[in-house]
């Protein structure tokens, strides 16, 4: 098992009860996470730093206290780490010892980048002046070196520029905005005290994110990043009572992470205002520009007091950039860098890709099958995670349902269900209480589940980017996962930009898929634009002409889809 000087101060943690609630009395008191460090540091990690200076177990930071409302900064801060389990559910999902990410899944990916003066990749967060607190954190959440996204994208930051970045699934892009602004505040809040207004915050970072349980995790992540650094995060989302958002809001804000109808129900009451942002971050920006959010995005970031761009920092991050949705979103960035990391607008190779033919009727009992498969796998008499994806907030229940009659423990998580309801779900399912989760797309982005070991599209999407993100569900940080699709004659539209995904990230296109996909014509919908350059893994400006690369270069250039050599494929088989 790996020691490390993270898993000593896991284990000091996990001493004390694991609470970090242990109340000092003296304002010279060393918490105990910071006590007995030991004076070499994990060298791969980032460098030792010396403690910050604590009253009760906060920082005490040089300049006025900002945080909107004037938050006390000392006040106590529950420490995030607390509840982090180390080894047990390795143990139970009968993956090997924590062994932290396969980075070497990731040593050949290519990377793309363009837009002028470029700043360089850095390979470890060493190199990179995060600040000693932030740096402290990082080794608390085990990072032992930075991912492919990271690597380009925090320095891009670092640098004060605007970025839209375009990664795999599951790699990392979460820490890749925190950081940045994290650090950004942190050096900030030294000089540049904030207005007060009645009861108004003033946030100094916004993060957006499409889904509610998104932003909970978001918060959760940023919340690690953010510990002892005297900058405060607090989430916003709708379904849950605002009172207690506002009270949280009260106690001081730097970082907000919100979902949209929320900011603008906060905005509209006065209760923030977007004046003092600096740093603007959308993630999953492609489906925050899609039609079913860009008009709340741009009230939010184009009709509100919020700097403009230019002013402000924008960084947009996906694992799919849309040529259209690219075209949108340069709107709300200034000489930005674009960046692209991983096979085109993908999850990872590491996820084994199967399409079955199963007919509408046959559905249920071909998922039994596939469930008693994966029991039969399991370990200690706990199930492998399996997240089943359907179309209809009524199919999952009814899906549910049915499981739960044939003895498969499930829950459900979807659009009807209370926000309440939903969470439970998701922490049923994460605990392996309910080994499988039946969702509709509201599951599809963003979350980050350990030891999900199968993703099974009951019934697929319409549109290829959602598969993307939905299988990318599993195959995070460098595990490995399996994605199976029931794919019949409903699914026409999908069957070819399907048989080019799987080929692109080699894996077996059946016969039969690669047949339907020759009769498939794009036509109209979204999926058409996977007949130029899709999913976006390319910057869109160097394809409109005019655009000068500058100073900016690619340590390699992957085209996008080998449009030419799938058809080719397709024709081969079909003649
Ligand atoms: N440098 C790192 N070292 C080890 N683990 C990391 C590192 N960076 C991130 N991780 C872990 O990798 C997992 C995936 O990260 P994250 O959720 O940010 O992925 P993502 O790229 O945003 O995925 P998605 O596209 O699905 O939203 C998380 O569990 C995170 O803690």
């Amino acid at each position: 098992m790996r020691t490390s000087w993270a898993d000593s101060v896991a284990a000091a943690e996990n001493e004390n009860g694991g609470t970090g609630t242990a109340r000092p009395t003296k304002a010279t008191y060393v918490p105990p996470h910071l006590r007995n460090r030991p004076p070499s540091a994990d060298s791969s990690a980032a460098p030792p730093q010396a403690a910050p200076p604590q009253v009760n177990d906060r920082p005490v930071l040089a300049g006025p206290p900002g945080g909107g409302g004037g938050w006390d900064r000392r006040e106590r801060e529950v420490n995030p780490f607390a509840n982090d389990v180390d080894d047990e559910p390795e143990q139970v999902f009968g993956e090997p010892e924590n062994t932290g990410i396969n980075f070497d899944a990731y040593e050949d990916i290519p990377v793309e980048t363009s837009g002028d003066n470029v700043p360089p990749p850095v390979n470890t967060f060493a190199d990179i002046d995060l600040g000693n607190e932030l740096n402290a954190n990082i080794r608390r959440c085990k990072y032992v070196k930075p991912t492919p996204v990271q690597r380009h994208a925090i320095p891009i930051s670092l640098a004060g520029r605007d970025l839209m970045a375009c990664a795999q699934t599951g790699s990392g892009k979460t820490a890749a905005f925190c950081f940045p602004i994290i650090s950004g505040i942190m050096k900030s809040q030294q000089t540049a005290p904030k207005p007060r207004g009645f009861r108004t915050v003033f946030p100094l970072a916004l993060i957006l994110s499409p889904t509610r349980e998104l932003s909970v995790q978001i918060n959760e992540e940023a919340k690690k990043f953010a510990y002892q650094t005297g900058v405060r995060v607090v989430v916003a989302y709708g379904g849950a009572p605002i009172s207690q958002q506002l009270r949280e809001l009260e106690r001081g804000v730097d970082i907000l992470v919100a979902t949209p109808g929320r900011l603008v129900d906060l905005l509209e009451r006065a209760r923030v205002s977007l004046e003092m942002i600096k740093y603007l971050a959308l993630d999953e920006a492609d489906r925050m520009l899609d039609m079913g959010f860009e008009p709340q995005i741009r009230k939010i970031v184009e009709q509100t007091d919020m700097p403009p761009r230019g002013v402000r920092q924008t960084m947009l991050f996906s694992a799919t950039f849309p040529k259209e949705i690219q075209r949108l979103a340069s709107d709300f960035l200034s000489n930005y860098i674009f960046l692209a990391v991983g096979r085109v607008g993908s999850s990872t190779d590491l996820i084994v890709q199967r399409v079955e033919f199963v007919h509408e009727s046959d559905k249920r009992s071909h998922l039994m099958d596939l469930i008693h498969a994966q029991r039969a796998n399991g370990v200690q008499g706990k199930q492998a995670l399996t997240l089943v994806f359907v179309e209809t907030k009524k199919g999952a229940d009814a899906l549910e349902h049915w499981l739960g009659i044939n003895g498969f423990p499930a829950t459900s998580i979807h659009g009807d269900r209370t926000q309440q309801e939903r969470e439970l779900a998701l922490r049923s399912f994460k605990s392996g209480n309910t080994p499988i989760l039946v969702a509709t797309d509201v599951a599809a982005r963003g979350l980050d589940i350990p030891h999900v070991a199968h993703v099974i599209n009951f019934d697929l999407p319409n549109d290829i980017d959602d598969y993307v993100h939905r299988i990318g569900r599993t195959g995070r940080a460098g595990k490995s996962g399996l994605a199976t699709a029931f794919f019949n004659e409903n699914n026409q539209s999908l069957a070819r930009p399907l048989a080019e995904l799987m080929q692109e990230a080699n894996q077996e296109v059946p016969d039969w898929l690669v047949r339907y996909a020759s009769r498939a014509s794009y036509g109209g919908g979204r999926n058409r634009r996977a007949g130029g350059g899709r999913f976006g893994g390319r910057d869109f400006r160097r394809d409109g002409g005019g655009f000068n690369r500058g100073g900016g270069g690619s340590d390699y250039y992957v085209p996008g889809i080998n449009l030419a050599l799938a058809v080719s494929m397709l024709n081969s088989l079909t003649s």
